[in-house]
């Protein structure tokens, strides 16, 4: 299958990898020509403008977004709809917020052009290696894109969640139990690390990983950072959020739905930017483990 994809940061990048890993034909566009470049030595089609990603492709013409969410997004598709004709695909594979996803599908449907938001996951390794895709869109019109997930996610990691709006949903609550996870997993080694016994982290993350009711590849990430920094002396507490996890509560909120974990891991990422704690530097570890979210160094 033939594709555009515009915006080669991680995780475009490593998509692209991915998908000319499995044959497919991409043409590649970011507003930095050089990742793009450095894709051409690996089989992908270069293109300098949108203009030109547009012009590169056969109907219907397939267009993967993978840029910051917000106003870029909208910049891309108001950009590509006087390009794009009837039965083309835009694909939004980015962290934005449903309710954004739910306009541009409607503004993409006024010129009979096919909107699918996407919420993936999976960190820049699911990227390049098998992600988790959560796809809403039009059914009969997923039949078409449907054999590029059936590659590029891992066995049994794509989902045609329902109509437009409903893949970022998906995603935001995703992240949102994220959040609580990561938070709670951090507590634990807090309480560790304060407690009378002398343990090694990097092996108590091992044993939770193997066998142990709490083992799950946030666990493995946890040994891998402490494997790295046995007492994550080298970074700050500092856990960062970048949207998903107050999306996931204002919609909590809206909706009276009780989501008190949820809330205050969010909550205990906005202290974190106050004071420094050693299960902040567990959080913002797993951040930079999978989704190479970058660390506050102690220098
Ligand atoms: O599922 C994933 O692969 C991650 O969730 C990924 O999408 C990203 O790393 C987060 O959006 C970071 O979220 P915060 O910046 O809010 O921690």
């Amino acid at each position: 299958m033939k594709l555009g994809m515009i915006g080669l940061g991680k995780m475009g990048y490593n998509l692209v990898q991915n998908m000319l890993q499995h044959n497919h034909q991409v043409v590649v566009n970011d507003v930095n020509p050089e990742p793009g470049m450095k894709l051409v030595e690996e089989g992908a089609e270069f293109a300098a403008s949108i203009e030109e990603v547009v012009a590169k492709l056969s109907s219907p013409r397939i267009v993967w977004i993978m840029v910051p969410a917000g106003q870029i997004v909208d910049q891309v598709i108001d950009k590509l709809i006087p390009m794009l004709e009837q039965g083309d695909i835009v694909i939004d594979g980015g962290n934005s917020h449903y309710k954004q996803s739910l306009a541009r599908a409607e503004k993409l449907d006024g010129h009979g052009i096919h909107f699918f938001d996407i919420g993936t996951s999976g960190g820049t390794n699911g990227a390049a290696n098998g992600g988790c895709f959560m796809i809403g869109g039009d059914k009969e019109t997923f039949a078409i894109i449907e054999p590029i997930f059936q590659n590029i996610a891992v066995d049994r990691g794509y989902l045609y969640a329902g109509k437009n709006g409903s893949g970022h949903y998906l995603k935001m609550v995703h992240n949102g139990i994220e959040y609580g996870m990561m938070q709670s997993i951090a507590e634990g080694f807090e309480l560790l690390s304060k407690s009378e016994f002398d343990f090694n982290y990097e092996e108590v993350a091992r044993v939770w990983s193997n066998g142990s009711v709490i083992r799950s590849w946030l666990m493995e990430l946890t040994e891998n950072a402490f494997s790295k920094d046995p007492n994550l002396d080298g970074i700050r507490g500092v856990m960062k959020s970048s949207g998903e996890g107050k999306w996931t509560v204002e919609t909590a909120l809206d909706l009276e739905v009780s989501t008190p974990i949820i809330a205050l891991s969010l909550l205990m990422r906005y202290r974190s930017l106050e004071t420094d704690t050693f299960h902040g530097k567990v959080v913002a570890a797993l951040r930079n483990e999978f989704g190479g979210h970058a660390v506050e160094r102690i220098n």
